[in-house]
């Protein structure tokens, strides 16, 4: 109840003026409630002077239910999908986003559209050819809707070749990603810019504030660069593969080195969020080490008193504070550097030789102090296996150790 009615109060000028828990049947049947049920809530819907609309907190409805119950109650009739959709609608500011919007509003037309025609069919009588032009209303307005359809998707194909581009060019260039996700508010865009320090970043109170997916450099404790990726959050009950910022979300999870799930534990239904979160990871066919390395982050810990998590391997922090952030960085570099196959080592060069730009072009040099002395370095690297075993059979009386 608390979701639904955040739900409804993410949205600029709309309040809940009434609330009630009943049963519902079968969402896809026609009648949702029981006899007795519908009447009691009919009577209490007249009985509120001032209602504009109803929402019904499940997954969807059809479009001849909607009709149904606007007919009876004479007010507007919502279910998840449509209110999630207008929360997106008025949040979207870029292009990605917003013909995302138009893209998982065609499914809602076209069941409109069957209400609408099967409305007029019993009114005129069967179908109708329009002006000679061999199509009915029917056929014209999907032939259009298809067009609309495929219009977008173009387009949304088009800057999703330009995002696989910018993962081609990250990867390229060796920044592990790590992939931010968890249900709708429960801090993962306040954590990235804890994580990495960007003053621009805004989180705000609210269901949904994250329509884009973005990508955010920060550093690890051992200076190693990373990119953290803010996706859309989730939620319980959404057909998540039919609105398509949300596949976009699925998709970049997937190229990903490492997850890091967040959680809001101050939410009554946290564990609830966690259970939601998992099951639509799971059925997404993630290579295997994805899921079990991932890291779970325990959120808003600071509004909590001496909070300790149950599950092991959680990490208790406060993203608003920056509460256990330093432990969270060296999780995460831990579990990076076993994802990407490589490891940090301080190798001593001689500064005469070849070592030094060899290590500068083939691994990530962290750090170099120079030994004035004895014209050697000792240089901080990120290198992987297989570059450090190509390395020693280069310089094979080479000196290093792990720092
Ligand atoms: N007290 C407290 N509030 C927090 C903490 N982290 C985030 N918040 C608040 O929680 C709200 C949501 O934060 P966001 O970072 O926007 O959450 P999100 O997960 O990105 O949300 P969406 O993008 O909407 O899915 C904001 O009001 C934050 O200030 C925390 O550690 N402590
Ligand atoms: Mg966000």
């Amino acid at each position: 109840m608390a979701e639904a009615v955040a739900l409804v109060d993410t949205l600029q000028n709309w309040t809940v003026l009434d609330k009630i828990i009943i049963p519902t049947k079968n969402p896809d049947k026609k009648l949702i409630f029981g006899k007795g049920n519908f009447e009691a809530l009919t009577e209490k819907i007249k009985k509120l002077p001032h209602v504009t609309a109803v929402f019904l907190n499940v997954e969807r409805i059809s479009s001849v239910t909607k009709k149904e119950l606007e007919d009876a109650w004479g007010v507007k009739v919502f279910d998840r999908y449509t209110v999630v959709l207008h929360i997106f609608r008025c949040n979207a500011r870029t292009k990605e986003a917003k013909l995302q919007i138009a893209l998982a509003e065609i499914p809602l037309l076209r069941s409109n559209l069957k209400t609408e025609v099967s409305h007029l069919d019993q009114q005129r009588g069967g179908s109708r050819y329009i002006m000679g032009s061999g199509e009915t209303f029917m056929e014209i307005q999907n032939r259009l809707l298809r067009e609309k359809e495929l219009k977008i998707r173009s387009a949304l194909e088009k800057l999703r070749r330009k995002r696989s581009l910018l993962r081609t060019q990250r990867r390229k260039r060796e920044f592990p990603i790590i992939s931010v996700m968890g249900y709708t508010n429960c801090g993962k865009t306040t954590l990235i810019k804890a994580l990495t320090g960007e003053a621009e970043i805004q989180p705000r109170d609210q269901l949904f504030a994250t329509l884009d997916i973005t990508a955010h450099a920060g550093y690890l404790p051992s200076r190693m660069a990373v990119i953290y990726v803010d996706t859309i959050g989730f939620l319980t009950d959404l057909p998540h593969n039919l609105v398509e910022s949300f596949s976009a979300t699925l998709e970049e999870v997937a190229y990903s080195d490492l997850l890091v799930h967040v959680r809001d534990i101050t939410h009554p239904e946290t564990a609830l969020q966690k259970a939601s979160v998992l099951s639509v990871l799971r059925n997404l066919n993630l290579p295997s080490h994805l899921l079990e390395s991932m890291v779970e982050v325990h959120n808003k810990v600071d509004l909590k008193e001496s909070y300790e998590p149950t599950e092991e391997n959680a990490l208790a922090i406060s993203a608003l504070r920056g509460h256990g952030l330093e432990e969270l960085k060296e999780e995460i570099e831990k579990k990076i550097l076993k994802a990407t196959g490589k490891k940090i080592l301080t190798i001593t060069v001689n500064l005469q030789g070849p070592q030094l730009s060899w290590l500068y072009k083939e691994s990530a040099v962290q750090e170099v102090e120079v030994m004035p002395d004895d014209g050697t370095a000792r240089v901080k690297v990120i290198i992987s296996n297989s570059a450090f075993g190509r390395y020693r059979n280069l310089f094979p009386n080479s000196k290093f150790f792990v720092p």
